[in-house]
């Protein structure tokens, strides 16, 4: 078998992990707005007797790389040398997608176009020739629909095909002015005499790129020595003139080459416009944002209440069964307690989340949420978040480990620390199960309503957060945003599903491993040392939650709640598992929660504020020192969590009591 190694470039937003995923029969996430992939993804497909060496690139209009996501796609298409590119185009955007390819082909390499979304092209009147296509552009075209895995034994054919040929493509080059041609010239003659520098770029590609401003190359040469003819000679002034020129260079071959082969039937969609004209509105556009949040809590409390209240009835008649059987005192408590009581808690919980992943997919791949990001940023502007912080706060939302990742798409370090800092306030999914199990317990009809106060807290505190860290340490202005709203595309069920499907498969497997873990421990010190009675105060537990309780008192936690904070720091999903184990017993979880004299809806309100705000998981605090790479600064947002979650669980509680009182 040969291998062949390939590599998926293209625009952000165009479909390439979509595209990645139908060649290699795998699942990586993919969704409708800039930026969801930020590192490179590898894959493998075997088949024609091939192995295939599949790299998935985070999207880049460019090679001139601005922000760390873009970099890692500009590094590996120069440095790598794969025997083919293949870049994704939209159909729906051709023109502005072929700046790229006008990089692209300068590099040297055998480049293919796989022409994705086609689907959507034809509905909006969008006519392509492709045969006329590849002929103006001097590249082989395919025509594939990533989504529904259409075209892509073509467009395999196509790499076997062009990675055996031998001879030169010969594609549309842009035409530079006959001032870049000479400076390019002068540039490329010089590189000539020093090879062994360039890492296998060609000198004419090099001393292009040296004209359109790639400080990482110069700086590469500088430290190797060479003084570089005209980059080093000409003033910067002059240097900015070769970069508009050479941009400019490029839209025109991107305009040529488009306009011959494309031909449009209707103008613009008009309902496209429309909507976004509604729902991207001023005024509107924030109110029309927290209502479909609201609605999707209130539709995934009530939706999985009743679910999660026939789970708690086998798990108690589990339970029930177990006693009777007669295994010992040890045994039962580890079955009916640490088993049932912690983890059987926690996965009563997987309706809900599979219900609120359902919904955000649903609102994630029609395009709503990237319009959400677009509201929220003309807010976020005028209090110091950058506009594209939105996303990975959005990701947030479903896990804190993956948003931390997606600050990769943001240029500044200092928005990248702002936003990082804020994020653990996103209420991730494996808090939900926390408000779910006490708003049912203590605010009955109004338990959706709570849950969506609870999420627009966090998202408050995140932005407090921004703003506060831009006034005291960072003092500049967040950079210019840009960003493009994707189009809509109606969301399928079955993309949503399997979206859903993804994330709730983690929860499972960490309920499996991680948070039975947890739960074990909490298990253990609650039953030692022996002979003391399963969780009471004389117990390990006991004397752990009791030494801390001091701590809590201005807050009203029970001891049993102080020891479900401690343990919810491997994750957050053990907060309901502990209490299920510590409150075991006869009653169910919720009705010994209820029948718990100190306990009420304030300190249960308390208690949702502290677990929303206090501190990331382990695998959250691993990712953000990962990512800062400092112990002082993950230290900082350690703390800060800490501070924010008890100032505010306190004045919940002083405030709860006050209207109670009243
Ligand atoms: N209608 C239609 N939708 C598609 C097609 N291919 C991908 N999509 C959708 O387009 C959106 C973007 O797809 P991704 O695969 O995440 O795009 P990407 O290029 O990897 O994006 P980044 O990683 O952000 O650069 C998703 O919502 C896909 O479901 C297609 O052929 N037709
Ligand atoms: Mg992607």
């Amino acid at each position: 078998m040969t291998e062949i190694r390939i590599l998926l470039t293209g625009n952000p937003n165009v479909g390439k992990t979509t595209l990645f995923n139908s060649l290699c029969g795998v699942y990586q996430h993919t969704g409708n707005y800039p930026g969801v992939t930020v590192e490179i993804k590898e894959g493998i497909r075997k088949s024609d007797g091939q192995i295939f060496r599949i790299s998935d690139l985070p999207g880049t209009y460019s090679l001139s790389a601005f922000t760390p996501d873009e970099q890692v796609a500009r590094d590996a298409l120069l440095t790598s040398h794969p025997d083919v590119i293949v870049q994704i185009i939209d159909a729906t955007n051709i023109e502005r997608n072929l700046f790229l390819t006008t990089q692209l082909v300068e590099i040297g390499l055998p480049v293919i176009i796989a022409l994705n979304m086609v689907d959507l092209a034809e509905q909006t009147g969008i006519a392509i020739d492709a045969a006329c296509f590849s002929k103006s552009i001097g590249l082989p075209v395919v025509k594939v629909v990533a989504s529904q895995g259409k075209g892509i034994e073509d467009l395999v054919q196509t790499i076997i095909h062009i990675s055996q040929q031998k001879e030169q493509q010969n594609p549309a080059q842009a035409q530079y002015s006959s001032t870049i041609t000479q400076r390019r010239e002068e540039i490329s003659s010089f590189l000539n005499h020093h090879t062994q520098h360039l890492s296998g770029l060609t000198p004419e590609y090099t001393a292009i790129r040296l004209l359109e401003g790639d400080q990482k190359l110069s700086d590469k040469l500088h430290h190797e020595g060479l003084t570089i003819p005209v980059i080093d000679t000409l003033e910067p002034a002059a240097i900015d003139g070769f970069i508009q020129e050479i941009m400019l260079a490029r839209y025109a071959t991107a305009e040529q080459i488009t306009g011959c082969s494309v031909s449009c039937s209707m103008a613009r969609i008009m309902p496209t416009d429309l909507l976004d004209h509604v729902l991207t509105h001023r005024f509107f556009g924030i109110p029309i944002f927290l209502s479909f949040m609201w609605f999707a809590f209130q539709l995934t409390f009530s939706a999985s209440a009743p679910v999660a209240s026939v789970l708690e009835i086998i798990f108690g008649s589990i339970n029930e069964f177990v006693g009777n059987l007669g295994l010992g005192e040890t045994v039962t408590s580890f079955i009916s307690d640490g088993i049932i009581g912690g983890v059987g808690t926690v996965l009563s919980f997987v309706p809900s989340i599979f219900i609120l992943f359902l919904l955000l997919s649903l609102l994630e791949d029609s395009g709503y949420l990237a319009r959400a990001a677009f509201v929220m940023d003309r807010l976020m502007h005028s209090i110091g978040l950058h506009g594209r912080s939105f996303i990975p706060l959005l990701i947030g939302f479903g896990c804190n480990v993956p948003a931390i990742m997606a600050t990769r798409t943001l240029q500044s370090r200092a928005d990248r620390f702002i936003t990082i800092i804020s994020i653990p306030f996103m209420s991730c999914s494996a808090r939900l199960p926390v408000y779910v199990l006490l708003t049912g317990v203590f605010f009955g009809a109004h338990a959706g309503t709570v849950i969506f106060f609870l999420y627009i807290l966090g998202i408050l505190a995140a932005i407090g957060t921004a703003l506060l860290f831009r006034r005291l340490i960072f003092h500049d202005d967040p950079s210019p945003f840009i960003m493009e709203l994707p189009p809509y595309r109606s969301p399928t069920l079955k993309a949503a599903a399997l979206h859903m499907w993804q994330r709730g498969k983690e929860y499972l497997q960490r309920a499996g491993i991680v948070i039975f873990g947890g739960v074990l421990v909490v298990w253990v010190l609650a039953s030692l040392p022996f002979g003391v009675e399963y969780g009471s105060a004389d117990s390990l537990a006991g004397v752990l939650g009791h030494l801390a309780e001091p701590i809590f008192a201005p807050l009203g936690f029970t001891w049993q709640l102080v020891v479900a904070l401690i343990f919810g720091f491997i994750a957050k999903e053990v907060v309901v598992g502990s209490l299920g184990t510590l409150y075991g017993g006869e009653d169910s979880l919720a009705g010994s929660l209820a029948a718990d004299p100190s306990l009420g809806p304030v300190v249960a309100l308390a208690y949702m504020v502290f677990v929303l705000l206090y501190l990331p998981c382990v695998a959250t605090l691993g990712v953000i020192k990962q990512e800062m790479g400092s112990w002082k600064w993950t230290g900082i947002a350690l703390g800060w969590g800490i501070l924010v979650a008890f100032i505010l669980a306190w004045v919940t509680r002083i405030v709860g009591s006050l209207i109670i009182g009243a």
